[in-house]
């Protein structure tokens, strides 16, 4: 089974979002989506986090969080703050493989990419690590619509190619209504100036609709990466 890293060219794009879009998707071509939040911050252990917004927005799919933190920081600040000792990267590397025996796995990032996720690695070295156990990895970047985004797009996939990891494509988290002239031209442009190619765009205002609604349109956002 694939495993998916959904990370963003910033924190507050969208990967949440993608992330249960993607799972609808998955389910929509009757497979079997596992969606993992290595690490949880700005919640309080009653509040809900991204697993729960995916999971009301495309129905109870299976996943876990590896660690919830309250300070809404990057995880190895948040676990600083308040004491606490992260998952390390074995243990989390060895969850996503269980789960890949009999899932296609969903990894939901903090922040951007290079964000620490544990003790001094990030999403990337996770990715490294499940590849080299044999699993088939990618990476699906999620990006703003609008000008600026071209810069965070290309950064972020050549951070990713730096490591010899694959980029599956770019997905805009949120298509605005009214889409200016930067982000109509960025549809052209995205594709081309990070080399790989654009997913699909997720409406604006989708994130606040009920399950069955979103559940409902999401595969018409996106293609899923082969
Ligand atoms: N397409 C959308 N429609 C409606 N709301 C959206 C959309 N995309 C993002 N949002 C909203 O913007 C906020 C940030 O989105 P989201 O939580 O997906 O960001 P994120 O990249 O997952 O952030 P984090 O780094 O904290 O995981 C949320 O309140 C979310 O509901
Ligand atoms: C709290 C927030 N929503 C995310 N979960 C964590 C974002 C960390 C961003 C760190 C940074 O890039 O400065
Ligand atoms: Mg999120």
């Amino acid at each position: 089974m694939t495993v998916w890293f959904v990370t963003g060219t910033d924190t507050e794009v969208g990967k949440t979002v993608a992330t249960a879009a993607l799972a609808v998707a998955l389910l929509a071509e009757g497979r079997s989506p596992y969606v993992i939040k290595p690490a949880q911050t700005g919640v309080e252990s009653v509040d809900a986090g991204d697993l729960d917004e995916v999971r009301r927005l495309a129905g109870n799919v299976a996943g876990h969080e590896g660690v919830r933190l309250k300070a809404p920081l990057a995880p190895d600040t948040a676990a600083r703050l308040e004491g606490a000792t992260l998952p390390g990267l074995a243990d989390q590397r060895d969850a996503i493989l269980t789960a890949a025996e009999s899932h296609d796995v969903l990894v939901e990032g903090a922040g951007g990419v290079l964000v620490p996720v544990g003790e001094a690695w990030n999403l990337l070295d996770l990715a490294q690590t499940v590849a080299h156990a044999g699993t088939e990895v990618g990476f699906v970047v999620v990006a703003r619509a609008g000008l600026g985004t071209l810069n965070h797009s290309v950064l972020t996939v050549q951070a990713i190619q730096h490591r010899s990891l694959t980029v599956l494509g770019v997905l805009i988290g949120s298509w605005p209504e009214q889409p200016d002239l930067a982000a109509e031209q960025n549809l052209l442009d995205l594709p081309l100036i990070t080399g790989v190619p654009l997913l699909g765009r997720i409406p604006a205002g989708v994130g606040a609709l009920d399950g069955p609604t979103f559940a409902a349109a999401a595969p018409e956002w996106l293609t899923l990466p082969d």
